[in-house]
């Protein structure tokens, strides 16, 4: 018998991480980019030109290795909270797959699963893309004859104060890390992954009219600058950027690109310094350490703009606190208790099934778990 009860984690039975997944080494990354690319349309000369990004790291992405230590951070975190619920992790678009997890669960006894998404805003991408993978892994787990557990997703958490607690403090760090003279004035570029206007104008609830994906990074870019501005008493001027571009060049995306932004924002005069804050990344992504690290310091340098790169939430304590806050939260509202809900800014406390069409699908409608959507 333990001496420690721990909190009420009824009726889940285990944590699952949910990730994208990426290659390991040089030969993982044309198969990698081909499960990501899978009837998605994107031009040969894109798909050679990322693959040269994952080379130049030695054909490693830092996602699998980021998600094995957020996990040992997530692990010891529910230990000293007196949780011993087992935690899975499983990809997308690499090994440990989805599939191959959720066979795995079902082989140990999990009935019931709370899922957390790497990925924290509203989008096709981001969001019922997942949901269609947990719809397919359920169902590839079930032609292997085993029953995968029930699965939940947990909300989306870009406004949950552990998220926005870890960005304010990377902001200010990174601030604090600019020279004097240039510190006040720099102005704040929150970057995020674009996606093609149309999916932007999908996302989120339809009844709401769509467009959450970028109304979502704008609501927590504001506070998050408020925020910076009471700790410092300088409100900086911000904006929000992109990056990542894909797709055929004739599809719109998301504008404007980080590079072209700070390529006007010199020409212009506007700006001492920047600092760049990766607010749409939960870690250091190759996005990050590539567009932003890599293509978006060199366009600064080139310009003599001074330039800092915010770290994203990561590690950070708060941010891993957030994943068993959100656990406790919706295990509570599974037990029809009301529990308190955080959240910050102006978009509310996120639902904890997705509306009906919620960031839908432009190639046509695929089933999806965690959702209202009519099976
Ligand atoms: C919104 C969004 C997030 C969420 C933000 C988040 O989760 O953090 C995200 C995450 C990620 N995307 C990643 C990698 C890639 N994404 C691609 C392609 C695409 N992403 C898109 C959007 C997003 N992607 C879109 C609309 C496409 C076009 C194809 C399509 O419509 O599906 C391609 C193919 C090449 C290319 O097209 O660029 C790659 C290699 C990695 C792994 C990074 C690593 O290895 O560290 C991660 C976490
Ligand atoms: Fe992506």
């Amino acid at each position: 018998m333990k001496d420690m009860t721990g909190p009420d984690v009824r009726p889940y039975d285990a944590l699952l991480l949910v990730s994208f997944g990426g290659p390991e080494k040089p030969d993982d990354v044309v198969p990698f980019l081909e499960n990501v690319t899978r009837g998605r349309g994107i031009p040969r000369e894109r798909l050679e030109e990322v693959g040269e990004h994952y080379f130049l790291f030695g054909g490693r992405s830092p996602i699998n290795d980021q998600n094995r230590e957020f996990i040992e951070a997530l692990r010891a975190d529910f230990d000293a909270a007196g949780i011993d619920l087992p935690i899975y992790w499983g990809n997308r678009n690499w090994d440990p797959y989805l599939a191959d997890t959720l066979t795995q669960m079902a082989a140990d006894g999990i009935t019931r699963a709370a899922c957390f998404v790497t990925s924290a805003y509203s989008s096709y991408s981001s969001c019922r893309q997942y949901r269609e993978n947990l719809f397919d892994a359920t169902a590839a787990a079930a032609e292997r004859g085993a029953t995968a557990p029930q699965l939940d997703k947990l909300r989306h958490y870009f406004n949950h104060p552990g998220f926005v607690d870890a960005n304010v403090d990377a902001v200010l760090a990174a601030l604090a890390d600019l020279p004097d003279d240039v510190r006040d004035g720099a102005r704040l570029l929150f970057v995020t992954h674009s996606v093609p206007t149309a999916m932007n104008d999908a996302s989120g609830d339809p009844a709401a009219g769509g467009g959450a994906y970028v109304r979502q990074h704008l609501d927590v870019s504001g506070v998050i600058t408020d925020r910076v501005a009471e700790a410092t008493g300088v409100r900086h001027e911000h904006e929000l950027v992109f990056c990542s571009r894909s797709g055929a060049p004739h599809i719109p995306w998301l504008e404007p690109d980080v590079n072209d932004r700070i390529e006007e924002l010199v020409a212009a005069g506007d700006a001492p310094a920047v600092v760049v804050v990766p607010v749409g990344f939960v870690s250091d992504h190759m996005e990050v350490i590539y567009d932003l690290d890599t293509e978006a310091k060199e366009t600064a340098e080139k310009l003599g703009l001074p330039f800092r790169r915010a770290a994203t939430a990561g590690l950070d304590p708060r941010f891993v606190a957030t994943v068993r806050d959100l656990l406790l939260e919706r295990a509570a509202a599974e037990r029809d208790e009301q529990p308190a809900r955080a959240a910050v800014g102006a978009t509310g406390v996120m639902w904890d099934r997705c509306p009906v069409g919620c960031c839908a699908n432009a190639r046509g409608e695929r089933p999806t778990l965690c959702g209202s959507d009519p099976a």
